[in-house]
């Protein structure tokens, strides 16, 4: 079996920036895979996002005009309560039968797997694709070494091959880009518009969550 993959990029994007596309864009290219981008509603493990779920999604929406490789997905906003990344990994297995899945981590999200619900039934439904993110080359616990030691694989068609179980590391362009930086950079009052994608940095309504 070789089916294209289904990745999903999961995040607060509080806002979006182009850190995040650019790890996105590299990573559809290296898989060959579509890339679905999905804002979480209620983050677990961080205090709540500045902007709302709404704000946040006019925000992806601009950010992804004018291409079709990058899409969204906004079927966490669907759900009350924590966006256990389990919960929408099993919603999607539901939907795509045996299509490849690929959940999509930066480095420092990786680095935190461990803590996540459930976590080790994350690779029952999905492969995971770990993004290079400067900042980021932190010691993995031990537990995360054990289990990429015994699921990594160095050729992505080995991702094309199974459903789920795999775990590839994605050296992608080093960006050292977050939206917290962005964040503070707008509540001082600067303007931070070459960190964000077009049609955010010139919308004073897509940004007023950061400037009140
Ligand atoms: N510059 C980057 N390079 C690689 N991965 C990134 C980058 N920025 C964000 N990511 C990844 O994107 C996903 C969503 O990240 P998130 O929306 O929390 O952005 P962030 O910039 O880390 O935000 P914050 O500063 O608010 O924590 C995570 O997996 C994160 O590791
Ligand atoms: O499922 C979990 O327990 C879990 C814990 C922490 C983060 N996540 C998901 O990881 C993605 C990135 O989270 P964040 O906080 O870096 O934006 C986002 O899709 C979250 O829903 C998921």
């Amino acid at each position: 079996m070789s089916t294209r993959p289904l990745a999903i990029f999961g995040g607060t994007f509080d806002p979006i920036h182009i850190g995040h596309l650019t790890v996105a864009w590299e990573a559809a290219e290296l898989l060959d895979a579509e890339v679905r981008l999905m804002p979480a509603n209620v983050p677990p493990h961080r205090s709540p996002p500045l902007a709302s779920a709404a704000e946040r999604v006019a925000m992806l929406r601009a950010a992804l005009a004018g291409q079709s490789r990058l899409v969204l997905d906004a079927r966490e906003l669907e759900r009350d309560g924590p966006s256990y990344t389990v919960d929408t990994l099993h919603e999607l297995r539901a939907e795509q039968g045996a299509r490849p899945l690929v959940l999509l981590l930066g480095a420092d999200a990786f680095a935190g797997l461990p803590t996540w619900n459930r976590w080790r039934e994350l690779f029952d439904f999905a492969h995971v694709g770990v993004l290079s993110r400067p900042g980021a080359e932190v010691a993995r616990p031990a537990v995360l070494a054990e289990e990429v030691a015994a699921r990594r694989v160095d050729n992505v068609a080995a991702l094309h091959a199974e459903p789920c179980g795999k775990l590839v590391e994605l050296a992608v362009t080093p960006l050292e880009v977050s939206a917290t930086r962005i964040r503070e950079l707008l509540a001082a009052g600067r303007d931070p518009r070459y960190l964000l994608p077009a049609g955010l940095f010139d919308d004073p309504v897509l940004l007023a969550p950061y400037r009140r």
